[in-house]
């Protein structure tokens, strides 16, 4: 079977889009490379209480309602009482502070090949920005085990087991809001086999900020959309934004023992556009490094996306059908202009 891994073969990176800075002995200074605005830009992000991401309780008996409105306005929520169990997701939190507090060279072992889209190295948009995030990141496409033996030889089981522990806990609770979504869009039984096989295309991203010398002038991960139906993110702490129209980019402050789920742009053209897929960033802190996993859920790269014209969404179709595959090779190449390229 196909996997997400080959839609990036044909679009081999350099590669200076790949190897992150090393952090272990970052400059004191924010290097020019690492500098998208002036000491005097105005970047307008903003905290507003009247306007802040919806917190639901997957407890309430609203729990549905809320969700579905969360993703009409927001196309992002927070959810308490998701079920996950607190030491599987304190023991993956931990993984990834024991990988990226590894030495440099030992963390390079692990480089994503040039045609690659799993192992050790800069976010995969790197190449369409003019500068450098202040980023690194772990990618893990099916089993870790072939990328982080290069790193631990010997001691690769409890990191691996820990991974797949958590992803087979995150598949569930994205399975239970896709059925939630597909019923509010009414998706046909033919459309939504898939939700319960195992054949997915699931990706964790694990992502570190490092402390930045000037976190008002740099980027920890720059604008963009997922290529996902919908996004797990766990992060204790502030850095994540996300843009609103007509009112510029909100801090998402996290819940105490809540998940981040964010829509994607692959839910966006199966609702017709009714869900939102937010565009979203990462900012940097001064002293504090900050950490997140982000659990992508998608359908099999050969399944078909299709507008559904059906319920409450608009009855005539805004985008063309595209597969998943063809999507993330259109992503990999175009990046930002994607969804306007499958607009009919
Ligand atoms: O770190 C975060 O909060 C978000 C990460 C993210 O957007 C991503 O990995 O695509
Ligand atoms: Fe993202």
């Amino acid at each position: 079977m196909d996997t997400l891994s080959e839609a990036y073969k044909g679009i081999p990176l350099n590669l200076g889009d790949i190897i992150p800075l090393d952090f272990s002995s970052p400059p004191p200074t924010l290097p020019d490379s690492h500098a998208w605005f002036q000491p005097s830009d105005d970047d307008c992000s903003f905290d507003d209480p009247a306007s802040s991401m919806p917190i639901i309780d997957f407890l309430d008996p609203k729990a549905t309602e809320l969700i579905g409105l969360a993703c009409e306005k927001w196309g992002a929520f927070q959810l308490k009482n998701h079920g996950i169990p607190l030491d599987v997701i304190q023991g993956t939190e931990e993984e990834v502070k024991r990988l990226f507090s590894l030495p440099t060279e030992q963390k390079l072992k692990a480089l994503r090949s040039p045609g690659g889209a799993s192992g050790y190295g800069r976010a995969r948009i790197s190449p369409f920005f003019p500068k450098s995030m202040w980023h690194e990141g772990f990618t893990i496409i099916g089993s870790s085990a072939r990328d982080v033996k290069k790193i631990w030889p010997d001691d690769y089981a409890r990191f691996c087991d820990r991974m797949e522990n958590y992803e087979k806990e995150m598949k569930v609770l994205a399975e239970r809001l896709t059925e939630m979504l597909f019923d509010m869009l009414k998706i046909p039984e033919e459309k939504r086999k898939w939700v319960v096989t195992s054949d997915i295309s699931e990706v964790l991203q694990l992502n570190f900020f490092p402390s930045c010398p000037e976190p008002d002038r740099a980027m920890g991960l720059a604008p963009h959309t997922d290529t996902s139906i919908l996004t797990i993110v766990q992060s204790p702490s502030t850095g994540l934004q996300l843009f609103k129209e007509g009112k510029g980019w909100i801090n998402v402050h996290p819940h105490p023992n809540s998940l981040i789920v964010h829509l994607g742009d692959l839910l966006h053209i199966i609702s017709n556009g009714r869900f939102c897929s937010p565009l979203h960033r990462v900012t940097l802190n001064e002293t504090r490094k900050r950490y997140s996993i982000a659990y992508f859920y998608t359908p099999p790269v050969d399944y078909v996306l299709s507008p559904s014209l059906s319920g409450d969404n608009s009855p005539v179709a805004l985008f063309r059908d595209v597969t998943v595959k063809e999507y993330h090779e259109i992503r990999a190449q175009k990046f930002g202009n994607s969804l306007s390229l499958v607009r009919i």
